[in-house]
């Protein structure tokens, strides 16, 4: 998918090593450099540093795009486990005094053309988006279309450029959230990639209107409100903390937690040292997508 959005070609094999690729392109009459870390994810056999480098992944990624197969039940199944994860990582990331980002989540189901091997749903894949918090919901075949791919990029780099302006984002305490956005007192809406681009350019020079929530209930925004860590309050007394993270991380959405980490944020690929850019790098481990413009924390 990466590899047909960037050079608009399908080729049918790749080695199965992680990639950092960088592209300059023109979305909505504004250029955007992407990074785009292609991943494969790990399982729960890797060592405990490949599980690190997996979560420092993550610290990293701005916007993430989960992609499973329609012919490939597990995939889908590891996309909740996956979007737990982010959902965890990134809401250490404080970046105001008194707010919290999420990183936009899209959701991408692959591989539509396969019609006879289907065993994912649209529907099934449309709720799965909703059930787990993604913003949006794509499905796509890259090997029959260019226009499928460059459609979830588009909309990724929609999403990051309004999260990446309006940080105080509120969510619910459940992983059921749906992304809307109260304009002035009770007109609510449920926002779409396009929608969100209109809002995006309204509020350019306009910020009066800029209430946000983040919030299955769609209740107001309140800034005086105390934020709460729903990952503080699910954290048992007894519990062993030093079984790798991952594994604590259950795709029945508990996590078994005993102390508030905190989070550094470093590229996940780059050491000090090796700090210079090339066209792609090739890297260790991989895990998510990332871009990288004109936000800077
Ligand atoms: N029929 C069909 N095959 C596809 C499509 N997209 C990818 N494939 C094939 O699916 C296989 C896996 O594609 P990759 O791009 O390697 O997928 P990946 O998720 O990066 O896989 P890993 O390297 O295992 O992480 C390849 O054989 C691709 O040719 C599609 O839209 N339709």
């Amino acid at each position: 998918m990466v590899v047909r959005f960037i050079t608009k070609r399908f080729i049918g094999e790749y080695d199965s090593q992680e990639r950092i690729y960088n592209f300059n392109t023109v979305i909505d009459n504004e250029t955007v450099n992407f990074e785009i870390l292609d991943s494969c994810g790990i399982n729960n056999q890797e060592s405990e540093s490949l599980i690190n480098q997996f979560e420092t992944n993550i610290r990293w990624g701005d916007a993430f795009i989960l992609v499973y197969s329609v012919t490939d039940k597990c995939s889908f199944e590891e996309v909740n486990r996956l979007k737990f994860l982010i959902n965890y990582i990134k809401r250490r990331r404080k970046i105001h005094k008194d707010g919290f980002i999420d990183a936009p989540v899209l959701l991408v189901a692959n591989k539509i053309d396969q019609i006879y091997d289907r065993m994912v749903t649209k529907d099934e894949g449309k709720r799965r988006c909703e059930d787990i918090g993604c913003v949006c919901f794509h499905e796509i075949t890259t090997r029959e279309s260019i226009d499928d791919a460059q459609g979830v990029f588009r909309d990724v780099c929609r999403f990051w450029r309004f999260f990446s302006k309006f940080p105080k984002l509120k969510r619910s305490k459940s992983d059921n959230i749906r992304l809307s956005m109260t304009i002035h007192s009770d007109v609510e809406m449920v926002l779409s990639p396009d929608k969100i681009l209109s809002i995006y350019c309204d509020l350019q020079d306009d910020r009066r209107r800029s209430v946000l929530l983040f919030d299955r209930t769609r209740s107001q925004w309140n800034g005086d409100e105390e934020e709460v860590d729903e990952f503080d309050e699910l954290e048992p007394s007894s519990m062993n903390n030093n079984e790798p993270f991952r594994s604590r991380a259950k795709t029945d959405g508990n996590l078994m937690m005993s102390k508030t980490r905190k989070w550094k944020i470093t590229s996940p690929l780059m050491s000090s040292s090796t700090k210079s850019f090339s066209m792609y790098r090739m890297v260790n481990r991989r895990n998510s997508m990332s871009m990288r413009g004109h936000v800077s924390y």
